[in-house]
């Protein structure tokens, strides 16, 4: 009995079964997405104020994984943003609620078939530069995937060509237009003072990073650090989505032997609203100036 049960949470889930959860999606809603997004912890708010909206309990969708952290809604809302039809994941996976990082990636090739171009990640982070300030919004440019160092990568196994290429370039993972786009509206709204850019680093979670850990990271180029996004990011360039990532600096990440911080979930979540309407109003300002049909070069 044990066997099966592991066989079932090890189940690794197909082109035919995307297909079947994205045919089934489409049958149940008229809105046909091309921007996709992901709503990190305590950003879920972003999928509130999509209009005309269609939501699908995560449970109640073939194959989906479910939510199990707080902040986390569980749901996929489909609808239009200033009139831009956009499916919005309220709530993802992360490697440290036990799945396989396919499954935590399964929702990247389900948008693919749905007919998304765009992927819009959000995350919170630590802070691991030391100009950053909690509340600041960096836009990712590169990324240091570590369990990808140690082999645990959603793209290994067999490669299905109808999804991408056995190996795909990564240097180009994080559109330089979109960061542009992003940093120059961003200036518009006038949120110069807390918008930076930088590289984001992953790790499994579920606990936070120890001081020497965090130094290390710095050391090595991390700018912020983090237990998503970088997953999702492989598997939409795989199959050749463009991919637009920012970081919520939610807390700093403790460098010093001599400080009282102590990162926690509940500041996570707390940073994540206080900054929510204008993350809000970023990302629905992208969407309405992301052109359609100009990624089928990946
Ligand atoms: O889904 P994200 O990456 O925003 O969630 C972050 C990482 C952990 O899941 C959690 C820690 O507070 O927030
Ligand atoms: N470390 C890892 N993940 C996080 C952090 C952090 O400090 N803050 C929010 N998510």
């Amino acid at each position: 009995l044990f066997l099966v049960a592991e066989t079932g949470f090890h189940r690794i889930y197909g082109y035919d079964d995307c297909k079947a959860t994205a045919d089934w999606l489409l049958a149940q809603t008229d809105v046909r997405p091309i921007v996709g997004i992901v709503c990190g912890s305590g950003m879920g708010g972003l999928a509130d104020t999509l209009k005309n909206q269609v939501a699908f309990s995560y449970e109640d969708i073939p194959h989906f994984p479910q939510s199990t952290v707080h902040g986390h809604a569980g749901r996929l809302v489909f609808g239009t943003l200033k009139g831009r039809p956009c499916v919005c994941m309220q709530g993802r996976f992360h490697l440290y609620e036990g799945y396989p990082i396919q499954k935590i990636t399964l929702p990247m090739r389900i948008f693919k078939l749905l007919g998304v171009e765009t992927v819009i990640l959000t995350n919170a982070a630590g802070g691991l530069n030391q100009d950053f300030k909690v509340g600041d919004v960096m836009i990712i440019k590169d990324h240091l995937n570590v369990p990808g160092f140690a082999g645990n990568n959603p793209l290994s196994g067999p490669n299905d060509e109808r999804f991408g290429v056995r190996f795909p370039c990564m240097s180009d993972a994080y559109d330089r237009e979109l960061q542009q786009m992003a940093m120059e509206i961003g200036q518009e709204l006038g949120y110069g003072d807390f918008l930076r850019e930088g590289v984001y680093c992953v790790l499994g979670g579920p606990s936070f990073e120890t001081i020497a850990e965090c130094r290390m990271l710095h050391r090595l180029g991390a700018d912020a650090v983090g237990m998503s996004t970088v997953h999702e990011v492989l598997v939409a360039r795989h199959c050749g989505m463009r991919v637009f990532a920012l970081s919520l600096i939610t807390n700093q990440a403790v460098m010093d032997y001599d400080s009282e911080e102590k990162a926690n979930h509940e500041e996570v979540l707390q940073t994540g609203k206080q900054r929510a309407e204008q993350l809000e109003r970023l990302v629905s300002t992208m969407v309405t100036r992301i052109e359609q049909n100009n990624n089928n070069d990946a």
